[in-house]
Parts: structure tokens; C-alpha cells; sequence
């Protein structure tokens, strides 16, 4: 299917999505191209364990996730998150609907590093039909990165960015953006508007980028490798418009950026 944009909206801004974002997803509506929204949640997660006064802690950017936590990841991504996001959109004149990677069978995933990280899931299949009959039908996905295992007796807690970059590489998405509490990737403050993947990992090397921007362009990179042609780090500020210029970094592979 053709004109799919994936988009990541990161816990960090889905507060603070502003007007421009959701007249940005109805503009693309309506030149064709047809948005798929992967959703993270990572600070509200933080604050309920942190009112559960349950403990839990970051394995290089992973939530080492026990059964406790699990049950907070859930409620958090699948219940408060995925709905606050449906509702605005709703209110913005978009038609969407809220599903987790349990539903329809629509992500599958098997433990990454039980010992090391509990239940952190790796996708490892993505069912695009059940994406591609509901886009048929005029509805934008809202995915909450949840998926089981495929004998369905385990459910596993996915990096957002890692599940966002799976499913753009399963529908073939023709651009994947990052919606983040930055306008791209910054080095001494000013935003990169162009990286090849060796550029980006040179700036993991050197420290100028760490944190919550890792899994990012990780997964950026990985999604590059799985055939994605356009990967954007973006602000959920931006307003995204249909194609031609959105501002933020551009992460490209080396071949592309030699033409
Ligand atoms: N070089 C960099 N450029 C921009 N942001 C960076 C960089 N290095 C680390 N970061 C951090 O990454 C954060 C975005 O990641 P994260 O908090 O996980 O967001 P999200 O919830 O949107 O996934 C930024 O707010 C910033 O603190
Ligand atoms: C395995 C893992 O770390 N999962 C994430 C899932 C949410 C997420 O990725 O949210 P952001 O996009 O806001 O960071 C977590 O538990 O925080």
C-alpha cells in the first residue's frame, strides 16, 4: 500500500502535541498519504511505579521489566496513553482507533535477555494486513508496543522507537518520523539536519548523543537497514506537512548521502 507514514509520538511531548502536529496528520490525510501513529510512554510509566513506589531501572535505554512493572507498563501504554492520544485525535477531526500488539495478532515478539532484562520483548513479526485493512477503511492506527509471544502464553514491553521502526519496515512505509521533546538531533545546541548511520554512531561514540536519543536512532538505523528510505527526527511541535520539507534531522544511508 502506498503514501504510509509511520509516526512515533514519544511519552516525553504526547501532553504537549501541539495543534500544528494533529493539523499536520489531517493534511496528510488529505494528500493521500495515510499516517500509522506508534505511541511510547516512558515518563507516565515512571511516575505511577514511582507511586506504587515500585523499583525499576534502565539497562543500556531498556526498562528491565519484572511482572510488577509489567502490569504498570500495561495499564500505562495500553490504557492511559493509547486513549488520551485517540481522544485528541478524535478532537482534530481524525478518525482513529487504539490498538496494543495483542490485538489481532498484530505483533508478535520473544523475550530479548530474560536474565538481563525480564520481560523487554524483540518483535518478531507484525501482521500488516491487520494495518492495511484498517487504513482501508479510513481509520488511523494507534499502537500501543505491547506483543506477545506466539504461543500467547507471555506478553512482553517493547521499546517504542525499536516498535515503531518494525512495523514502517512491515507495511513499507514510505517515511518513518520520530516525534520527540526535541527538534532533532543536536550537537552544541544546533540541530543536524542531515546524518548518514556511520555519522550517527561516531556521535554515540563521542557522547553528543545519549540518553532517550539512543534507542532512537538505533532504531532508525535498523529500520535504514530494513529497507525504510526516509527516517526524521522531529518536534512535537512540528507541523508535518505533507512531504516536501518538515524540519529536523534526516537520517540517511551512506549510499544515499554520497548521491
Ligand atoms: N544529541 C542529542 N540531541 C537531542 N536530544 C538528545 C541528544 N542526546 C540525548 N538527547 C536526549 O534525548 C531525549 C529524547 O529521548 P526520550 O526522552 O526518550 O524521548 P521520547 O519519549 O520522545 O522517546 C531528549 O529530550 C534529550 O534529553
Ligand atoms: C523496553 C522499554 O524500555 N519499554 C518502554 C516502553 C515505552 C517507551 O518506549 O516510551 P518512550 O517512547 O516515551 O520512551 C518503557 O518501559 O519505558
Amino acid at each position: 500500500m502506498d503514501g504510509i507514514v509511520v509516526i512515533k509520538c514519544g511519552g516525553s511531548m504526547i501532553d504537549s502535541l501541539s495543534k500544528d502536529f494533529y493539523e499536520g496528520i489531517r493534511e496528510m490525510q488529505n494528500n493521500g498519504y495515510k499516517p500509522i501513529i506508534v505511541h511510547g510512554g516512558g515518563p507516565a510509566i515512571n511516575q505511577l511505579l514511582e507511586d506504587l513506589s515500585i523499583e525499576s531501572e534502565f539497562v543500556n535505554g531498556l526498562r528491565k521489566t519484572t511482572d510488577d512493572v509489567m502490569n504498570v507498563v500495561e495499564m500505562v501504554l495500553s490504557g492511559t496513553m493509547t486513549n488520551k492520544l485517540v481522544r485528541q485525535l478524535q478532537k482534530h477531526g481524525i478518525t482513529s482507533i487504539g490498538i496494543t500488539g495483542s490485538d489481532g495478532g498484530l505483533m508478535y515478539a520473544k523475550a530479548k535477555d530474560i536474565e538481563k532484562l525480564g520481560l523487554v520483548g524483540e518483535i518478531t513479526h507484525v501482521n500488516q494486513d491487520l494495518l492495511f485493512n484498517l487504513i482501508s477503511i479510513g481509520l488511523v492506527p494507534v499502537i500501543s508496543p505491547i506483543a506477545m509471544s506466539s504461543d500467547s502464553e507471555d506478553y512482553y514491553n517493547i521499546n517504542a522507537d525499536t516498535a515503531a521502526a518494525a512495523v514502517a519496515v512491515a507495511v513499507k512505509a514510505e517515511k518513518l518520523l520520530f516525534v520527540t521533546d526535541v527538534p532533532g538531533v543536536l550537537k552544541d545546541s544546533k540541530i543536524i539536519e542531515q546524518a548518514t548511520t556511520i555519522e550517527i554512531m561516531s556521535l554515540i561514540d563521542d557522547g553528543t548523543i545519549s540518553g532517550g536519543m539512543i534507542p532512537k536512532v538505533m532504531a532508525a538505523i535498523h529500520s535504514l537497514e530494513g529497507g525504510m528510505n526516509e527516517v526524521m527526527i522531529v518536534s512535537g511541535q512540528t507541523h508535518l506537512l505533507d512531504g516536501s520539507k518538515i524540519n529536523g534531522t534526516t537520517i540517511q544511508r551512506e549510499m544515499e548521502a554520497v548521491k
